[in-house]
């Protein structure tokens, strides 16, 4: 039995860890932290947990719950974990962060879009990047995953293996992204009201949204040189679901055979990377409540560019669900071990 602890298990993503791992019967969970609401009951703030989960909240004591368990979620805000974290707690347990604070290897980088001192930057090096379809091998062994970000989850697979490749030219690469509003978490916040998002669309973070050196790096890695992209996310009145519409210039001319080949030699044998057929558009709807991620691509012969769509459930692939993937490779387990559902339609 895998014994667990989510620390921000009361935010949307340690909720739907929750919901996750208590369809296990190999896990179970100890402690459900949080900041605000110890003590009270865990089924209280999440009533689709009424009779079935019966704990009280815990704290955020880090240490305490890493000697009662074998691996902890960190579902927090950036700065948490990177503010807790020591050597004693990560000889004791395993830690998956679903924060950012271990995603970026450049100290300076993270300390300048995400506008905070990092607190812990000797642990930057040994975290992994939990990116299972790329770094598999490298987080089996691992003590420290930095799972990652949302969108760039959903624009790195989309991406990646035609950087890799050499197809596109990775300095013309240009990003549009969508997210329901589940993204931006529980908490209350103005811009996140049923009248501020209903019927409407917006961009945010034009320039400066912290997820574009996050991709950038993962970039970086398949192209084998620095890369800079252009990244813009939208808020859209959704609950769930991650869209991304992104563009680049073709290095040669090539047909949709070849690109289709390069897709299917990165994701033939990946369970959650769905390639779509020809001409399907990757639709949020699709993989809603899943692991899964569409993607799919469109070359315009006028331009020479090409188009590369991607698709997946924000909280799930985009974090809970990359979450106990990864911790299936911490343990030894099948990957999609608890992990093989449904999309929910409609
Ligand atoms: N939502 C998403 O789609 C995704 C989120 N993530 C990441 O997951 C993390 C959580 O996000 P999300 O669930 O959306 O956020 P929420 O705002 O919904 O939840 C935040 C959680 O963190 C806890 N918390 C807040 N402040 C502190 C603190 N100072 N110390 C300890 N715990 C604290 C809250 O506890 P309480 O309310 O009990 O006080 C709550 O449980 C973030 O790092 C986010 O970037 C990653 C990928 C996707
Ligand atoms: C809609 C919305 O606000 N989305 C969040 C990103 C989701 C998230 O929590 O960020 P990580 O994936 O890095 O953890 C944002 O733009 O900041």
């Amino acid at each position: 039995m895998i014994k667990a602890g989510i620390i921000g298990s009361t935010g949307y993503a340690g909720g739907e860890l929750a919901r996750l791992l208590l369809q296990r019967d190999d896990v179970k969970i100890k402690w459900y932290g949080s900041k605000s609401y110890v003590d009270q009951k865990y089924a209280s703030i999440y009533q689709n947990m009424f009779e079935i989960v019966s704990d009280s909240c815990m704290d955020d004591n880090i240490e305490a719950l890493a000697e009662k368990v074998d691996v902890i979620f960190t579902a927090t805000p950036q700065g948490f974990l990177a503010s807790a974290l020591n050597d004693r707690i990560l000889s004791q347990t395993k830690v998956i962060d679903l924060s950012a604070d271990f995603r970026i290897q450049d100290v300076s980088i993270y300390e300048k879009w995400y506008q905070i001192q990092h607190k812990s930057p000797q642990y930057i090096k040994e975290a992994v990047y939990g990116l299972p379809e790329i770094n598999r091998e490298k987080i089996k062994n691992a003590r420290l995953i930095a799972n990652p970000g949302c969108y760039p989850t959903c624009s790195e697979l989309s991406i990646y293996p035609l950087v890799k490749e050499g197809l596109i030219d990775p300095d013309t690469i240009i990003i549009d992204a969508k997210s329901g509003t589940s993204g931006a978490g529980r908490g209350a916040k103005v811009d996140n009201l049923y009248c501020e998002v209903n019927e409407n669309i917006k961009a945010y973070g034009v320039g400066v949204h912290r997820h574009t050196p996050e991709i950038e790096e993962q970039l970086s890695y398949g192209a084998g040189k620095p890369v800079t992209i252009s990244f813009t996310p939208h808020l859209v009145p959704m609950n769930r679901g991650i869209l991304i519409t992104a563009y680049a210039s073709l290095t040669s001319k090539v047909s949709y055979e070849e690109v289709k080949a390069v897709y299917d030699k990165y994701y033939d044998k990946e369970f959650f990377v769905r390639v779509l057929e020809k001409d399907v558009t990757p639709q949020t709807k699709w993989v809603e409540g899943s692991n899964f991620v569409d993607v799919n691509f469109k070359i315009d012969p006028r331009t020479n560019r090409i188009v590369m769509m991607g698709a997946m459930d924000n909280l799930v692939k985009g974090a809970a669900g990359q979450a106990v993937q990864n911790m299936n490779l911490l343990f030894g387990l099948e990957e999609n071990k608890g992990l093989k559902l449904i999309p929910m339609f409609p």
